[in-house]
C-alpha cells in the first residue's frame, strides 16, 4: 500500500531528459521529500547532512542531484572526460552489500548519463577493480579500508575529485573505519574544490561533532526527523513479543505465516553463530554475516533479493540501509543494544511508503525495551506469541487461495476417495475440510504456549500474596509454602508485575491444577491463570531496587541459562546474558548469541 509520501514538485525541472527516462523505468516519477529538499543545496555547491527516516529515497538524494551536476551542473566544465581520468565523485560505505547497492544506482542511472561508475570493496580481488580504476572512471563507490588500499597503491587519484559522500556515516565510524575515512578524506588537497555530503537516519551527537570536522562551517543540514519524537519509520507496525531464547525456533515460523503477508522476511540475531543456527532450523533460510565469505554473501543476497527463498537471518551487517523489495516482516530476535540499531533494522521494511511490520522478541526477566522504546519513540504494540486461531485463520486464508486455484480437472480423479471419506469419518463435509486445510498448511497440531516466555505447552500463572512482591525470592518463598519443593523447582521465568503486587512465571501444562489447588493451603494466596500478561519490571528496575543477583534472584530458578529454556545456576543472575553458553536447541548446545 502505498502512501503519499511523493512529491511531483519540479521533477521535470530538475532532472534531465536521458535520466528522468531512467528513473521512470524504475516506477520513479516524482522526488521523495528528502530529494527535493536536497536537491537545489547539492547542485548549487554546498556540503550537506541530510537526514530522513529508513526507506525515504537518500540514496536518490545524493545521486541525482550529483549526475546533473557533473553532466548539466556547476560541476561540468572542470570535469575530465577521456581515457584514465580521475574520478569526480567518491561514495564510501560501511559494508560491501551497500557499496554494492549505491553502485547498481550510479551504474544504471549515470549509465544513462554517459558516466562510468565502479564499486571497490575487500572480499574481492584487486585486479579488475585496478583495471576499472586505470580505464578511467567518473564515480568510485566503495568501503574505506579497500579504497584506502587503492589509494595508498595509487590506483585512485583524488585530485580532480567534485563530490564525496559518506553515506551510512554514523555506522561507518562506529564500526571502527573513523581512521581510514579520515586518511581518505585528508587525501584531498584543496577542500575548497570538493563538496562534502553526509547521509544517514541516524545522526547521534558525536557525528554531528564529526561532520563539522569534514564539512565546510556553512554547510546545510536538511534533518527531516529532527527533534520529532519518532525517529524510527512511520509506516511499520512495532511489534514486541516475549518470548525465550528456546521458544524463538518455534514461535518465528508462526510469526511470519501471521504477520510475513507471503514476503520476505528478515530476522536479525545479535550473534553470527545464532544467525547459522536459526537459519538451519528455520525451512528455506539462509544465513548471512560478517565471517561468510564474500562471494557466498553475494550469492545468498541475490538469492533473498530474486526470491529463490523467503527468509534471511543475519546479524547487522544487513542492519543498514539495504533496499530489498517485499520485505514484509522484520524479527529482532532479541533487543539491540542502541537504539540506532533498532531504527536500521526494523527499517528494512515499510520502505518508500510501503507498509511493513516489525516484531521485536524479547525475555521479560532480562531485556529492557523501555530504553528503546525511549529513545526511538515507538510506541510499542505489545502482543503474545500467535495463538491458535490466528495462526488458523493466517494459514487458513492462503490454503484456502490455494486450493481455489487446484484446478477442476483433478476433481474426478479425487472424488471418490472424498465421498468415501464423508460416508465413513463421521465428520461434516465442513469439519473435513477443516482437516484437509490444517494437512495442507502443515498445522496439524497446535501447540498452546505461554504468555510469559512463549514456550510450547506452559502456562503462565500469576501469583498475589496479598501483599507487595518486592522481589523474585519472595515470590519462590510464598510457593515455597504452599508447593513442594519439586514443583517450586520447575517454575520458570519468575517475573514481578510493574505494580509490584504480583509475580507471573510459567509452569508446564499438566502442572496447572497442582498450582491452581495450591492457594487453599495459605491465606491470601490467589494464584489464577493469566489471560493477559500484566505489564512487568524490568531488568534495570529490579536490579535498581534490590540490587541482587544472589539465591533467588533474578535469573536464578527461572530458567538463569538463558539459551538452554532449563534451569539456571544459582549464581546465573541477568547480567551474564552475553556470556551465556547454549542455543536455540537445548543445553547441550554450545553456541552463543
Ligand atoms: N522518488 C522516488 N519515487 C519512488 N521510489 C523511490 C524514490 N526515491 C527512492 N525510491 C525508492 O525508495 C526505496 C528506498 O530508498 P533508499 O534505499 O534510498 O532509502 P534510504 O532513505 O537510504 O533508507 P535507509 O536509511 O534504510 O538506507 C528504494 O527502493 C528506492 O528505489
Amino acid at each position: 500500500m502505498k502512501r503519499g509520501v511523493k512529491q511531483a514538485q519540479s521533477f521535470a525541472s530538475l532532472i534531465s531528459e536521458p535520466l528522468r527516462e531512467a528513473l521512470k523505468k524504475r516506477g520513479i516519477e516524482a522526488l521523495f521529500p528528502i530529494q527535493a529538499k536536497t536537491f537545489e543545496d547539492v547542485l548549487s555547491g554546498c556540503d550537506l547532512v541530510g537526514r530522513a527516516r529508513t526507506g525515504q529515497g537518500k540514496t536518490l538524494a545524493f545521486v541525482l542531484p550529483i549526475l546533473e551536476s557533473l553532466v548539466n551542473g556547476p560541476t561540468k566544465a572542470s570535469r575530465k572526460t577521456g581515457y584514465g581520468r580521475p574520478p569526480s565523485v567518491l561514495v564510501l560505505l560501511p559494508t560491501r552489500e551497500l557499496a554494492t547497492q549505491v553502485y547498481d544506482d550510479f551504474k544504471v542511472y549515470g549509465g544513462a548519463m554517459g558516466l562510468n561508475s565502479c564499486c571497490v570493496y575487500g572480499g574481492a580481488s584487486y585486479q579488475p577493480q585496478e583495471f576499472a580504476l586505470k580505464r578511467g572512471v567518473d564515480v568510485v563507490v566503495g568501503t574505506p579500508g579497500r579504497i584506502k588500499d587503492h589509494i595508498e597503491k595509487g590506483n585512485i587519484d583524488l585530485s580532480l575529485l567534485k563530490f564525496r559522500v559518506l553515506d551510512e556515516a554514523d555506522e561507518m565510524l562506529r564500526m571502527g573505519f573513523v581512521e581510514d575515512v579520515e586518511l581518505i578524506l585528508g587525501k584531498v588537497k584543496d577542500v575548497s574544490k570538493v563538496q562534502t555530503l553526509l547521509f544517514s537516519a541516524t545522526l547521534p551527537s558525536w557525528v554531528k561533532q564529526i561532520s563539522a570536522k569534514f564539512l565546510k562551517p556553512d554547510k546545510k543540514t536538511i534533518d527531516l526527523v529532527g527533534n520529532e519524537k519518532m525517529k524510527a519509520s512511520t509506516n511499520v507496525r512495532h511489534i514486541v513479543l516475549p518470548c525465550s531464547t528456546s521458544a524463538i525456533p518455534q514461535v518465528i515460523p508462526d510469526i511470519i505465516r501471521c504477520y510475513g503477508s507471503g514476503g520476505r522476511t528478515i530476522i536479525f540475531t545479535e550473534k553470527r553463530e545464532s544467525a547459522n543456527e536459526l537459519s538451519g532450523l528455520l525451512p528455506g533460510a539462509r544465513a548471512l554475516h560478517g565471517e561468510i565469505q564474500q562471494s557466498q554473501r553475494e550469492v545468498t543476497l541475490s538469492g533473498f533479493r530474486s526470491g529463490k527463498f523467503l527468509t534471511l537471518v543475519a546479524t547487522n551487517v544487513a542492519a543498514r540501509g539495504l533496499d530489498i523489495n517485499d520485505v514484509q516482516l522484520i524479527i529482532q530476535c532479541e533487543p539491540p543494544n542502541d537504539v540506532e540499531a533498532y531504527i536500521h533494522r526494523s527499517g528494512r521494511t515499510g520502505r518508500a511508503g510501503n507498509s511493513g511490520v516489525a516484531v521485536m522478541l524479547y525475555d521479560p526477566r532480562r531485556s529492557n525495551i523501555s530504553k528503546i522504546q525511549r529513545e526511538s519513540g515507538v510506541k510499542f504494540e505489545h502482543i503474545t506469541a500467535p495463538k491458535a486461531e490466528d495462526i488458523a485463520k493466517a494459514a487458513g486464508v492462503e490454503a484456502a487461495q490455494t486450493i481455489t486455484q487446484v484446478s477442476d480437472s483433478v476433481i474426478p480423479a479425487f472424488k471418490s476417495a472424498a465421498e468415501d471419506l464423508l460416508n465413513t469419518s463421521g465428520l461434516s463435509a465442513v469439519e473435513l475440510l477443516a482437516k484437509a486445510i490444517a494437512k495442507a498448511t502443515g498445522y496439524t497440531e497446535i501447540k498452546s504456549r505461554s504468555l510469559l516466555t512463549s514456550m510450547e505447552n506452559h502456562v503462565t500463572l500469576l501469583l498475589e500474596s496479598g501483599k507487595p512482591i518486592f522481589s523474585p525470592s519472595f515470590a519462590f518463598s510464598v510457593l515455597r509454602r504452599i508447593l513442594p519443593e519439586d514443583k517450586v523447582e520447575s517454575v520458570t521465568g519468575m517475573s514481578l508485575t510493574t505494580d509490584g503486587n504480583g509475580a507471573v512465571f510459567d509452569v508446564k501444562k499438566e502442572d496447572v491444577d497442582t498450582f491452581l489447588a495450591a492457594q487453599e493451603n495459605a491465606a491470601g494466596v490467589n494464584i489464577e491463570v493469566v489471560k493477559i500478561l500484566p505489564s512487568l519490571q524490568e531488568r534495570e528496575q529490579q536490579r535498581g531496587r534490590f540490587g541482587g543477583r544472589g539465591r533467588g534472584g533474578f535469573g536464578d530458578r527461572s530458567g538463569g541459562n538463558r539459551f538452554s529454556g532449563g534451569r539456571g545456576g544459582r549464581g546465573g543472575g541477568f547480567s551474564d546474558r552475553r556470556n551465556s553458553s547454549g542455543g536455540f536447541k537445548g543445553r547441550n548446545n554450545g553456541n552463543k548469541w
